[in-house]
């Protein structure tokens, strides 16, 4: 196990009253530090599974799941993870919630100001640092929940459908704000989305996921030059990739159109 983020012959069933549910199959994936991986597929494939797994909130039930070499059991403190909820604190302001994650590691929060209020600039907060979430857009609660996973300044990031609430262009905005972050931070990025574009636009690679049971069908390299503007979605090249995936989720039986 020499990657930084690596599963082996991964298996995960969970058991409740009726049939167990055999969610991930065999999973093999490596990723190396710093690269950015999105996971695309359709609902009920495990893409959450597989993250809460990565998280260590959710035990795998044979094969390995590792970083840096260390198998996952309990959540690595190198780790910052953003849910498609935002997961806000309604009686906190907009600083005290990004602040929550050095709590979280048991760390002394005042420690940590200088550095949320940091953050909060990057992602155009600065005048929001004390409101509070109801006060808030979708998006700038989705930007609050990256500077707070960002916080403790981990080096893997576990992003499940962070965007897949927002409108298109807030979430182009949000898209370009992450990569950005990204070449700045050169974090490991684990990215889950519904969107093959968006998969496109922000991944070195694309993993094709399909279900019953979830499995990882194939994986694409993205080649795009980076940084990749919005005007990379309307190239012929970028084009071809999401042909490419869709055609793969037709042969899978995923797309009937
Ligand atoms: N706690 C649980 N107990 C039992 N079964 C579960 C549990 N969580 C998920 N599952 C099942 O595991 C499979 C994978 O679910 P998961 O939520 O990981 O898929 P997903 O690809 O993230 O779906 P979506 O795109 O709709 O969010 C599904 O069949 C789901 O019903």
């Amino acid at each position: 196990m020499a990657g930084f983020l690596q599963a082996k012959e991964l298996n995960k069933v969970y058991h409740s009253e009726r049939a167990p549910v055999h969610a991930l199959e065999n999973i093999d994936i490596d990723i190396t530090e710093g690269e950015f991986i999105c996971i695309v597929g359709p609902s009920g494939c495990g893409k959450s599974t597989l993250l809460r797994c990565m998280a260590g909130l959710e035990p795998i039930s044979s094969g390995r799941l590792a970083l840096q070499g260390k198998d996952i059991v309990t959540p690595p403190k190198n780790m910052g993870v953003v849910f498609q909820r935002d997961l806000l604190l309604e009686w906190r302001n907009v600083l005290d919630n990004v602040l929550v994650a050095a709590e979280f590691h048991g760390y002394d929060a005042r420690q940590y100001k200088e550095r949320a209020k940091e953050l909060l600039a990057l992602f155009r907060l600065s005048a929001f640092v004390d409101r509070y979430p109801r006060e808030l857009s979708g998006g700038m609660r989705q930007r609050v929940s990256i500077c707070r996973a960002l916080l403790t300044d981990p080096q893997l990031l576990l992003m499940d459908e962070p965007f897949g609430a927002l409108d298109p262009f807030t979430r182009d905005e949000l898209n370009a704000e992450l990569q950005r972050t990204w070449l700045a931070t050169k974090k490991t990025v684990v990215f889950i989305t519904h969107s093959i574009t968006e998969a496109v636009y922000l991944g070195d690679r694309v993993l094709i996921m399909s279900r019953n049971p979830g499995r990882v069908e194939k994986i694409i390299p993205i080649e795009l030059q980076r940084p990749r503007g919005a005007a990379v979605q309307d190239t012929a090249r970028f084009a071809e990739y999401v042909v490419d995936i869709r055609e793969t989720f037709r042969e899978l039986g995923i797309y009937k159109g």
